[in-house]
C-alpha cells in the first residue's frame, strides 16, 4: 500500500525527526500533537542535524487529531507510550482501518490499540536517537536499521511501509519475530534510560566505562530470566554487544528519560523497568530482578523530585 499522506502524532524529538525527512522526500506529512488537543493549525520550521555539516531542513503543518473526521492515510504514533489509552480512544473513530506504525519504546505498548480492535498495527524498535538541541533544531545519530513487526497487518502493507519511510539516514527493515527484538531493546533500555539519568551522563558511559559495563551486565542477566518466563530466548552476550552497539554510537545525546527529568516531565519507566518488574511479580518470581527494580524506583523518585520541582 502506498499512501502519500503520513500523520505523525508526536510533535517531539522522534516524530519531527521522521516528519522531516519524509516531507524531504516528498510525502503530504502532517504533524499532530500528542498531548494538546484543541489547538490551531500552524506550520513548524524542523532542522535535523546529521552530523558535522549535513543537515535537513523543512517546514511541516502541525494540528490535532481532533482538526480532522477521518485520518486517510499512515498513521504514526511517535509520542510517549503512557498516553496510549487515550490516543487509542482519539484516533478510534477517526481512522477506518487506516495502518498505525508505533515507534515506541517498551513492553505491551501496543495493547491499547489492540484492544480498541484497530486491525492493522506495525511495531518497529527503533535504532536511532533524537535529541532537541535548540527550538528548531534536533541532532539525529543512527544506530542501525530499525526492524518493524506485524502485530496485526499483512506483510506486504509491511515492505510497502519500510520502503516509504526509508532514507539513507534513517532506515528500516521488516522483522519476523518483532517480540524478540522487543525485548533486546526493553532490556537496552532498562539500563540506559535507568542508568544513564542516575548518573547524570550521556548514552557512552557504557562503551567508556568498565564499571557501567557491570552493572549493565546485571540488568541485562536478570530481564533475560523474565523474558524466558514470556518464552522469549535471548542471549545475554548477543544483548551486552547491542548495548555497546547503541553506546558508542549514540555517545553524546542524552537518554529520553534523562531528557525528560532534566525538563521535569513524567518518564516512560513504567513500561522499561517496572514492567519488566511487574512480570516478574506475575511470574512468582519476585527476587529475579532487584538490580533492574532497584534502577527502575530511584528513576520513580528522581523525576518525582523534578517534577515536583518544575511546578
Ligand atoms: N528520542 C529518541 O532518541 C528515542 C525515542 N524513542 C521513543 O520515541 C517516543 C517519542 O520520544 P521522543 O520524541 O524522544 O519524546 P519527546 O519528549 O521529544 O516528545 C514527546 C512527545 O510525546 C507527546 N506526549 C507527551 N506526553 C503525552 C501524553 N500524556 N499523551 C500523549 N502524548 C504525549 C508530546 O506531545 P506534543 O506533541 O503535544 O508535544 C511529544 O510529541 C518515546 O516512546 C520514546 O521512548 C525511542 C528511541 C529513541
Ligand atoms: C537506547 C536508545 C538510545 C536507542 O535508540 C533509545 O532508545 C532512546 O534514546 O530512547
Amino acid at each position: 500500500m502506498k499512501s502519500d499522506r503520513i500523520f505523525i502524532i508526536g510533535a517531539g524529538a522522534i516524530g519531527k525527526t521522521l516528519a522531516a525527512f519524509l516531507k524531504a522526500q516528498g510525502n503530504e506529512v502532517i504533524l499532530l500533537r500528542g498531548q494538546a488537543d484543541e489547538i490551531n493549525d500552524s506550520m513548524v520550521t524542523i532542522k535535523v542535524l546529521l552530523n558535522d555539516k549535513d543537515a535537513v531542513k523543512t517546514e511541516v503543518l502541525v494540528s490535532a487529531v481532533s482538526n480532522f473526521t477521518n485520518l486517510d492515510g499512515i498513521v504514526v504514533i511517535a509520542s510517549k507510550s503512557y498516553g496510549n489509552e487515550l490516543i487509542a480512544e482519539r484516533l478510534k473513530k477517526r481512522i477506518g482501518n487506516a495502518p498505525v506504525v508505533i515507534l515506541q519504546n517498551g513492553l505491551n505498548v501496543e495493547l491499547p490499540f489492540v484492544h480498541h480492535g484497530f486491525e492493522r498495527i506495525y511495531r518497529c524498535i527503533l535504532f536511532a536517537t533524537a535529541q532537541q538541541v535548540s527550538a528548531d533544531a534536533i541532532r539525529f545519530k543512527p544506530v542501525a536499521a530499525s526492524p518493524v513487526g506485524v502485530v496485526r497487518g499483512s506483510s506486504e502493507e509491511l515492505s510497502g511501509i519500510i520502503d516509504q519511510f526509508s532514507n539513507p539516514y534513517f532506515t528500516f527493515r521488516a522483522e519476523q519475530d518483532i517480540q524478540r527484538v522487543i525485548w533486546t531493546k526493553t532490556i537496552a533500555n532498562c539500563v540506559f534510560n535507568s542508568v544513564c539519568p542516575l548518573l547524570e551522563t550521556d548514552n557512552g558511559i557504557f562503551y567508556r566505562d568498565e564499571q557501567a559495563r557491570s552493572v549493565a551486565k546485571r540488568v541485562i542477566a536478570e530481564c533475560i530470566s523474565v523474558a524466558e518466563t514470556q518464552g522469549v530466548f535471548l542471549d545475554a552476550a548477543d544483548v551486552f554487544d547491542r548495548l555497546l552497539q547503541i553506546s558508542k554510537s549514540s555517545e553524546g545525546q542524552l537518554i529520553s528519560t534523562y531528557q525528560d527529568i532534566l525538563n521535569g516531565r513524567k518518564t516512560e519507566i513504567e513500561t522499561l523497568n517496572m514492567a519488566v518488574a511487574e512480570i516478574a511479580d506475575n511470574a512468582r518470581q519476585e527476587t529475579m530482578v532487584p538490580t533492574t527494580r532497584l534502577l527502575g524506583e530511584l528513576i520513580r523518585i528522581k523525576s518525582g523530585i523534578a517534577m515536583r520541582a518544575s511546578l
